[in-house]
């Protein structure tokens, strides 16, 4: 059955990266729904961080579910590389080359789950033909590459318009980017499932003090239920 349930997911961006192994736990064990990985290459943003090997070391530590988000073109040359290293779900930019429904068949044909993004710059209506394609829309709030950056408001308007594009096809819609107890609530509102965080859950925590983590999970979690109650 379809998950429609509000799912937190915990950008290991902001985690120690000297200890990833205890950190994914930490925030497993103070109630992360899944794990958020996001790769970037320095040309299609201007950071760098996890190749497939880091992704394979990741893996054995993730009881729950490991969406990867390819920040990196081109692309599809390695897609598989990330499937075998243990993504439970594979997300590619729109913006990352001409051929985004070629690339979606191939994450598809790796037999791992599938996610479209899309930048803040980026309009909804280039993925009308893909939906067909994808178990996901991830909605960029910020311009991707770090985190700890502002939520772009007209991020709510473009959860709306995915969302109606969406009809009644089982297809979450995930939004990464400054979200945190005081922005979730209207993406909830305008359909949105699934949330990236990386600051709102590891600030003022650690894997010594992970309680910080719970109670930041939680204040996400009850901004967003709180808001599907009154949806
Ligand atoms: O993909 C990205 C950034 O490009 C994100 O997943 C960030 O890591 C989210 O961090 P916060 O904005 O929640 O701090
Ligand atoms: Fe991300």
């Amino acid at each position: 059955m379809f998950d429609r349930s509000i799912k937190i997911a915990p950008s290991i961006l902001s985690a120690d990266f000297a200890n990833f192994g205890q950190e994914i736990q930490a925030i497993e064990a103070q109630g992360a729904d899944w794990v958020h990985v996001d790769v970037m290459d320095g040309h299609f943003v201007p950071n760098l961080t996890f190749g497939p090997p880091a992704v394979k070391a990741f893996r054995p530590h993730v009881k729950t579910f490991m969406d990867v988000h390819l920040m990196i073109a081109p692309v599809d040359p390695y897609i598989e590389a990330y499937a075998e290293a243990g993504a439970d779900m594979i997300v590619a930019h729109w913006e990352a080359g001409p051929h985004p429904h070629r690339t979606l068949q191939a994450i598809k044909a790796t037999g791992t789950k599938c996610g479209i993004s899309l930048n803040p710059g980026t309009p909804a209506n280039v993925i009308s033909e893909l939906l067909d394609l994808v178990d996901m829309v991830l909605v960029m709030s910020v311009n991707p590459g770090f985190g700890g950056q502002k939520f772009i408001p007209s991020s709510v308007q473009k959860v709306a318009q995915i969302r109606e594009m969406i009809g009644d096809r089982e297809i979450h819609i995930q939004v990464d980017g400054g979200v945190d107890p005081t922005t979730v609530g209207p993406l909830v509102a305008a359909g949105a499932d699934c949330f990236v965080a990386g600051s709102a859950v590891f600030k003022g925590g650690s894997v010594d003090n992970p309680e910080v983590y719970g109670q930041n999970i939680r204040a996400i979690r009850e901004a967003a239920e709180a808001a599907q109650k009154t949806t």
